[in-house]
């Protein structure tokens, strides 16, 4: 895959629940060949940012607009989420009903289904109901199907929430070698190693506003917002008063129109 220029631009994006704004005025460019990572303390939009992009939500007022992909057909995207959804089937059915949906044809799709899952090395589970695999396995699934519809972005919510270290590390291997690939990726998560790990550019947010968006290397050695300050310091909570944060100033020192 060849990259492209601006996948997907977001701008003045806003969401709207029970009458609350959730998403105030989000506007950002995602690179074609990024690995964007989404920052934030819990609660700050980030799966609520992530599904407005990915088109599984209506925003209130604004737009997400897609570029072009390769020779000027449609952009791809595929999803991930925190908790792996399967379909009550095995697991090569998971991922060669993906295929059929791409337009595979049939002859073809078991062989491409069976090495994606030998890709994340779950070739010897092929046969078995997807739903029974263990949480793990099931999230590297999840990551096969969505890395076998090829896409030019994958979103990817806190794909690492809910696993073991070693479970992690594969979940880290994989997304890898699919960016290596040349697909873009933007994914959200609350593991500051792994963002430095595997990302080069970060976007930070706050109670549904972007606060940042920074290098990845520039927001991990000096943010520049002093929030996002808090936050990399790991002081940044969501049931912290701004005056806990800065004692010494409190209130003032953060503009209201920022938080
Ligand atoms: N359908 C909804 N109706 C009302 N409020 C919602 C809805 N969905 C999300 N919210 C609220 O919007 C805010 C942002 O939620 P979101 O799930 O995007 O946060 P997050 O940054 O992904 O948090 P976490 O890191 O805890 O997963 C939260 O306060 C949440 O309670």
């Amino acid at each position: 895959m060849t990259k492209r220029n601006v996948p997907l631009q977001v701008k003045n994006l806003c969401f709207d629940a029970r009458g609350i704004r959730l998403i105030k005025d989000v506007s950002f460019d995602l690179t074609a060949g990024s690995r964007l990572m989404v920052l934030g303390a819990n609660g700050a939009g980030k799966s609520l940012l992530m599904r407005l992009c990915h088109g599984l939500l209506v925003p209130h007022s604004g737009t997400v607009q897609w570029g072009e992909g390769q020779e000027g057909k449609m952009i791809r995207q595929a999803m991930v989420f925190q908790r792996p959804v399967m379909l009550r089937r095995t697991a090569l059915a998971n991922i060669a009903y993906g295929l059929k949906c791409k337009g595979v044809a049939r002859p073809l799709r078991r062989d491409i289904a069976f090495d994606f899952l030998s890709r994340v090395g779950l070739a010897r589970l092929a046969n078995h109901p997807a739903r029974l695999l263990s949480f793990g396995e099931q999230q590297r699934l999840a990551l096969a199907r969505a890395w076998a519809m090829e896409p030019d972005v994958l979103f990817m919510d806190e794909p690492t929430a809910s696993l073991d270290p070693s479970g992690t590390h594969a979940i880290e291997e994989i997304t890898r070698l699919i960016a290596q690939e040349g697909t873009t990726l933007m994914m959200s998560t609350h593991d500051l190693g792994q963002a430095k790990r595997l990302g080069n550019d970060v976007l930070f947010l706050h109670r549904g506003r972007v606060l940042e968006q920074a290098s990845a290397q520039d927001f991990f050695q000096q943010p520049k917002n002093d929030l996002a300050q808090a936050f990399v310091r790991g002081e940044l909570l969501w049931w912290k008063k701004k005056k806990d944060l800065y004692p010494g100033g409190g209130i003032e020192q953060i503009p209201s129109d920022r938080i």
